[in-house]
Order: structure tokens, then C-alpha cells, then sequence
């Protein structure tokens, strides 16, 4: 396992940001937290990364060709978001350790910062080859309701609270390595209960921007209980 470098001040550093999931669908937990997490770190852009296979989860509603379409609606009006499509172009699972490898050669001056929200914090020892996701990004954690508490920080793997930092200061002279909690806006929206409400008419239209609740009508998305 390689060790995250320490960055000399010389370096014209990019800053780039990941989030990657499922976005089955994309919604404004998503989108929102994102841009704020954007400007907390001055990143020079946010690549919003659709999944094709993801690792943990069965099966997807929309197939990866509507999901990489709403995640691009989704950026289009957000100077800092851009849709990635890398992992839908690999058919196999997607494995973060192989997306910030990739991303790395590609990018090689660069710091990496890897976003989530605390649910995936709480299983991220369970990631292929999670201590080499370490080596090559930071972890940027945003809360969510239900997973902000106390009691949730706490059940974090001591393996993985060595690496919790308060501060953006204490990542700026490391390369990777670090995990930070970001308190921001929690907001209550997940794509698998958007999904039970599109199917039960009992949609909220503010949770979902409205380019994207149009193409989800138009492919008559989730109108069906999964
Ligand atoms: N409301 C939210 N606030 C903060 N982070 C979020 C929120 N919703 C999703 N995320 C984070 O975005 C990433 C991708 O999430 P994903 O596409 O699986 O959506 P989801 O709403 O969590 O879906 P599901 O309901 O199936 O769990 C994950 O790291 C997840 O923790
Ligand atoms: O690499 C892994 O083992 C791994 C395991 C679970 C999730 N991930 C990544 O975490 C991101 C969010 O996943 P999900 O399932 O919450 O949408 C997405 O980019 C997944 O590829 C990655």
C-alpha cells in the first residue's frame, strides 16, 4: 500500500471532488450538499459519477443510459458539477480504488476528494481495498438526517476514526488520507423513497430539480413499486 504524499506549497494543486452512487434517481440531497461541499473546499470542479454496477447494491430501476441522462440534466445549470460517465463505460462492478487509480494517472497533480453521505461512512470498511482509497483521497462525509447523531459517529470503525480530522486546514498539506465531516444542510430525501412516492402519486416536485422530473416523466420512470 502506497503512503499519501505530503504536498509541497510549489504545487499548482487541482482539486477535484467525486461523488459517486447510484443516482436512481438524482435529487437535490444529491445536487445540493454537493455545490455547498464545492465551495467549502474551493474545488475546481465536482464530478458527479454514476455507478453502473454498484457494489453494494442488488439491481437499478433506470438502466445506466437514464441514470448517466438525469445526473447530466442535473449539472446542467451548476458551473462546478460535471457528469462523469467513466464507471458506465466499465462493465464490471464499480470499484471506487479503480475510479481514483484512473483518475489519478489522468490527473497527476492533483488532490482528490472523495464525497459521501454518513450512511456509506458507516460501510466504508467493507470496500474493496478501502485503506488504498485512503492513499489516493480524502473523505468528505456530509451529514443526513437519521445518520448525523452522535450515536452514528460512534459506531464508525476505530480503524477509521485515526483518520478523522476537524478541520480543512489539516488536509491542505496532505495529499490524501484524511476523512472530514462536513455540518451542513441534512437534507431528507433518498432516491429509494422518491421512487415509492413517484409510484404512489404522493410526490414532492421540490425534491427533484424540474428538467429532471420531466425526463423521468417522459420515460415513464418508476411508476411501479421496485
Ligand atoms: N440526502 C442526502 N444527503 C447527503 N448525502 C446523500 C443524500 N442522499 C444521498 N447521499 C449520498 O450520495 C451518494 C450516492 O447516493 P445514492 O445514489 O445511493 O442515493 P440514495 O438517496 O442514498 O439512494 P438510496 O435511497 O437507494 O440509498 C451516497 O454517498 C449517499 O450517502
Ligand atoms: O468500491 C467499493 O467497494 C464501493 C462499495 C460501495 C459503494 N461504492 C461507491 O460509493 C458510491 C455510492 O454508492 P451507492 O451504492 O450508495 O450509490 C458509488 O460511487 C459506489 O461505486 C464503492
Amino acid at each position: 500500500m502506497n503512503t499519501p504524499n505530503k504536498l509541497s506549497n510549489a504545487q499548482p494543486l487541482q482539486r477535484i471532488g467525486i461523488l459517486g452512487g447510484t443516482f436512481d434517481p438524482i435529487h437535490y440531497g444529491h445536487i445540493l450538499p454537493a455545490i455547498e461541499t464545492a465551495k467549502w473546499l474551493t474545488l475546481d470542479s465536482l464530478h458527479l459519477m454514476p455507478a453502473h454496477i454498484p457494489p453494494h447494491k442488488a439491481s437499478t430501476i433506470a438502466s445506466p443510459e437514464q441514470r448517466m441522462q438525469m445526473v447530466k440534466i442535473a449539472c446542467q445549470h451548476h458551473p462546478l458539477l460535471a457528469m462523469d460517465n467513466r464507471e458506465l463505460l466499465r462493465n464490471k462492478p464499480s470499484y471506487t480504488v479503480d475510479t481514483l487509480q484512473e483518475l489519478k494517472q489522468e490527473h497527476k497533480n492533483s488532490q482528490l476528494f472523495f464525497v459521501m453521505g454518513m450512511d456509506s461512512l458507516l460501510n466504508f470498511t467493507r470496500w474493496h481495498q478501502w485503506q488504498e482509497i485512503l492513499t489516493l483521497c480524502h473523505l468528505v462525509v456530509n451529514i443526513r438526517p437519521g445518520y448525523q447523531s452522535s450515536q452514528h459517529l460512534s459506531t464508525i470503525s476505530p480503524s477509521l476514526t485515526q483518520h478523522l480530522v476537524e478541520s480543512i486546514t489539516e488536509l491542505a498539506s496532505l495529499e490524501a488520507g484524511k476523512i472530514i465531516i462536513h455540518q451542513q444542510l441534512a437534507l431528507d430525501i433518498s432516491s429509494t423513497e422518491l421512487r415509492a412516492e413517484i409510484a404512489n402519486s404522493s410526490f414532492n416536485p421540490d425534491k427533484i430539480p424540474r428538467a429532471v422530473i420531466e425526463y423521468i416523466q417522459q420515460q415513464q420512470l418508476y411508476q411501479q413499486q421496485d
